[in-house]
């Protein structure tokens, strides 16, 4: 995806009205859940062509699933939508990656527009082309690969987001910086989180995974950079989903990972004692610890043996050699990743 298709700001939805009344497109589809249907429909709704037809899922990780999938093509054949259909998801990252693969999936693919409306989506996960939904407990199990025509990031939207999901984001934000921005770590280290303007960081993030996945859109290697914190993080965030009540968002998922992983790192000789600690106080600045007893840290650990970096039955993780330098294809063992969820159990 080249810059061209990515909009930031004032211009975003302008530039999905310009695509959309195309002579090229037949029909506008505009997939939301019930929050962004309640919060940001009515921003979007003068943006769209009058005959747009909505769908609506439900809204929650929990409805990132196959069932939600059939229920979109379901709508999408009642009305006999050609080939020449947009989708525009407007939601978080759940409806993006949902909406993303039912696009590609419909009659082997019709165009899709990305409006994201969390801070993770318009940070990570409306860029990229990562596409899918959870299958059997694991995260993304089921997915393609697909560029979004374009992705329109309208920082407004965020005025209605919940502060828990705000800082959900923050995580990824975090994970950029720790893989290749030392700087960017340092300097908002001191800072802390709470800004009136995101713009800024919106832009470095979209910036710095976008250079990333243009030299390896398909995650053969240098991609698994973006996935630092996600092989403890979403181990976790599975985990959990299997316990009722004990539910935990991505992006807190994505921060004890990242804490787990850095302590790895750590383990290994990769960086100093002052770098971890500086890792962990940040992280626990802004994200409350994440509640599981020992006893739980194999079963969480085993999930990891599913996870899409893996080469056989090793399992890939992503360190890091010094903040700002992540280093990808680093195998560890199931025991490695219980130890990192035991050492963070006991700070
Ligand atoms: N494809 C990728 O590259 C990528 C990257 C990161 C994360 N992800 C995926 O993204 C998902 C997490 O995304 P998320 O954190 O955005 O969660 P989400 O999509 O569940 O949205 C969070 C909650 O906020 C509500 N909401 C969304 N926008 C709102 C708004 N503007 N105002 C009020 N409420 C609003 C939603 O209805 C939901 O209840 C996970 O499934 C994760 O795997 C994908
Ligand atoms: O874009 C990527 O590549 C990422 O890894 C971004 C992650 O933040 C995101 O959570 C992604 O969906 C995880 O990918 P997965 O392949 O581990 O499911
Ligand atoms: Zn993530």
């Amino acid at each position: 995806m080249n810059e061209e298709t990515i909009f930031i700001g004032p211009e975003a939805l302008p530039a999905l009205q310009t695509l959309l009344v195309r002579p090229t497109v037949s029909r506008v589809f505009v997939l939301v859940d019930a929050n962004t249907r309640r919060w940001c429909y009515d921003v979007l709704r003068p943006y769209l062509p009058e005959n747009h037809h909505i769908i609506e899922i439900a809204a929650g990780e929990e409805y990132k699933t196959l069932a939600s999938c059939e229920a979109v093509w379901s709508q999408l054949t009642e009305e006999r939508t050609d080939r020449h259909a947009v989708l525009v998801n407007l939601g978080g990252g759940v409806v993006t990656d949902l909406g993303g693969f039912c696009a590609a999936l419909y009659k082997r693919g019709i165009r899709f527009v990305q409006v994201p409306t969390t801070l993770l989506a318009q940070v990570d996960a409306s860029v990229g082309g990562k596409t899918g939904v959870d299958f059997q407990g694991f995260k993304n199990q089921i997915g393609v690969f697909q560029e979004p025509t374009a992705v329109c990031i309208e920082p407004r939207f965020l005025l209605t987001l919940e502060p828990r999901q705000l800082k959900a984001g923050y995580a990824e934000v975090v994970k950029h910086w720790l893989i290749a921005d030392a700087k960017a770590f340092a300097r908002n280290r001191r800072l802390g989180i709470f800004t009136d303007d995101w713009t800024p960081i919106i832009r470095e993030s979209v910036d710095l995974k976008q250079r990333i996945v243009a030299q390896d859109p398909l995650e053969s290697g240098l991609r698994k950079l973006l996935n630092f914190g996600h092989t403890v993080g979403h181990a976790l965030e599975s985990y959990l989903l299997t316990q009722p009540g004990r539910e935990i968002l991505h992006g807190e998922a994505v921060a004890a990972g990242m804490i787990c992983e850095t302590w790895l790192s750590y383990h290994r000789g990769l960086l100093s004692a002052e770098e971890l600690d500086q890792v962990e106080t940040f992280l626990f600045t802004v994200f409350e610890k994440v509640q599981f007893i020992t006893l739980e840290t194999e079963a969480i650990a085993e999930f990891a043996l599913q996870d899409k970096k893996n080469a056989g039955t090793t399992i890939n993780c992503t360190l890091l050699k010094g903040l700002g330098h992540g280093v990808f294809d680093q195998p560890v063992t199931l025991t490695d990743i219980a130890d990192s969820l035991r050492y963070y159990h006991r700070l």
